[in-house]
């Protein structure tokens, strides 16, 4: 079995998720919504047989060609004729080295994959994605907008991304169709993320922590980082209930939490992220 092939891994390997886009205008409509231009490079996961990399090569600098089934490739690169800003990589998107440049994404992406291909692309805010727009099973898609967030992997992504679900998109858009409903979702960069990247591993760790039990009150849920006279001032500024439930605080207070845990508390306190069951 080949160790780094996400297909094997994901236990997808008869079923690679093929369902190519047929629906021109929405193809037209991911490329508008991701507003390429000729300054852009821009990644297309799963190019598949090229729905989207032809459209979006009519409007970028660059379009990086991502897919790990050589047969789509072949055909991919047959049907390249004289576009010469494609750049076609036979390689499993997990494995791939992202650019150190300024990139967007625009993809119908194998569903299989999808919650570690976010964490691949919005995991690390240090990396130079600035906009996304994907096709997604609308359930994945729901989990990632979901108000309130019991997921701290989640809520990571949304303190320096936001995330937004379009709309819902029928199975007949594609070829064969899916059994399940889609759903295009939007990604970009925020410009003022109250986090800089670098802290990302903690702010995780805080998340992880408090999030272990999503439903208990804000009070319990850091009152292993906190002190009491701390909590009390916190709530006050925060505008937080004593009794509310911590999945249900807003990403601006997630943020002062977080600075003040930085500020406050000795580090030895910090807290180191729980192994979490069976939650996605
Ligand atoms: C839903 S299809 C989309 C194809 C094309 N973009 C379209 O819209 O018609 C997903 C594509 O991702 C490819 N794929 C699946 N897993 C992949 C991986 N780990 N790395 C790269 N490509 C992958 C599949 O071979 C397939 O062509």
């Amino acid at each position: 079995m080949p160790k780094n092939d996400s297909r094997f891994r994901y236990g997808t390997a008869n079923f690679p998720g093929r369902h190519l886009l047929i629906n021109k205008s929405l193809i037209k409509e991911m490329v508008e919504l991701a507003k390429v231009s000729r300054g852009d490079t821009v990644i297309d996961i799963g190019a598949g047989t090229g729905a989207l990399t032809f459209p979006l090569a009519g409007q970028a600098g660059t379009v990086i060609a991502i897919e790990n089934d050589p047969a789509s490739v072949q055909k991919l690169t047959s049907k390249m004729k004289e576009k010469n800003n494609i750049n076609i990589k036979l390689v499993d998107v997990l494995q791939y080295k992202l650019p150190k440049s300024p990139f967007c994404v625009v993809a119908n992406m194998p569903f299989s994959i999808t919650t570690p291909i976010f964490e691949k692309f919005l995991g690390d805010p240090s990396l130079r994605m600035q906009r996304a727009v994907f096709i997604t099973e609308k359930g994945a898609a729901k989990r990632f907008t979901a108000v309130p967030v019991i997921n701290p992997m989640i809520l990571a992504w949304r303190m320096w991304y936001d995330i937004r679900l379009v709309r819902t998109v029928l199975p007949n858009n594609f070829s064969p169709p899916p059994g399940v409903a889609s759903a295009v979702v939007t990604v970009f960069k925020k410009n003022n993320p109250m986090l800089p990247p670098h802290h990302r591993r903690q702010f995780t760790d805080l998340a992880s922590h408090a999030l272990h039990y999503p439903y208990v009150p804000f009070v319990e849920a850091i009152g292993e980082v906190f002190t009491p006279p701390q909590i009390a001032k916190l709530a006050k500024e925060l505008k937080i209930e004593r009794n509310q439930a911590i999945c249900t605080l807003h990403e601006q207070q997630w943020g002062q939490l977080f600075l003040a845990m930085l500020r406050h508390v000795p580090s030895y306190r910090w807290p180191k992220a729980r192994k979490r069951k069976g939650r996605r």
